[in-house]
């Protein structure tokens, strides 16, 4: 696989109107967009436009949801997440497969309407990594 390009940094919080005021007040973000429900990846969502990439800003949708146990342990919320762009996901699984790592569960569709999936913090020195893969030729 080729790492492509950074798509945005994943941020848990307890609260996404709480969080959009931080942003704005704070770092004066001003692109900040509609925040909805993504209810199939079990999050909230409210994307903040920087001049390089995105913030995004994910909150619980309910009980259940993948980011619960990580707002358990860090409950102000923190950094969660980082995407990359891939031309081909199928094709970034089996090379990462291939190499030992532990990709978590099959290509969904994520926040940008394309397929994503997450690489195991562990096998990542502790990062949690998500691949999204971008429209052919938008690579
Ligand atoms: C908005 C939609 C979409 C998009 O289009 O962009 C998204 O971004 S959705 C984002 C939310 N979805 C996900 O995160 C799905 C993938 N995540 C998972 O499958 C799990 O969260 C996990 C990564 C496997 C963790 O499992 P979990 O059961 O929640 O936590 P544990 O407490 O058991 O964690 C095990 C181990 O890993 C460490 N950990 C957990 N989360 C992170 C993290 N975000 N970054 C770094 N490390 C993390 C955790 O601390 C544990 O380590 P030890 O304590 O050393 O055992
Ligand atoms: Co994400």
């Amino acid at each position: 696989m080729t790492l492509g390009r950074l798509n945005h940094v994943g941020v848990a919080t307890p609260s996404i109107a709480k969080s959009i005021e931080t942003y704005r007040i704070l770092l004066g973000a001003a692109a900040i967009g509609e925040p909805f429900d993504l209810p199939a990846q079990g999050v909230k969502v409210c994307f903040i436009d920087t001049p390089n990439t995105q913030i995004e800003l994910i909150e619980p949708y309910d009980d259940a949801s993948p980011i619960a146990s990580f707002l358990a342990k860090n409950p102000a919320g923190g950094q969660h997440h980082v995407c990359f762009e891939v031309a081909d996901i199928h094709a970034a699984i089996a090379d990462l497969k291939a190499k030992g790592a532990r990709v978590l569960g099959e290509p969904r569709i994520g926040a940008h309407g394309t397929p994503i999936v997450f690489v195991h913090p562990k096998d990542m020195g502790g990062v949690l990594v998500e691949l999204m893969e971008t429209p052919h030729g938008d690579h």
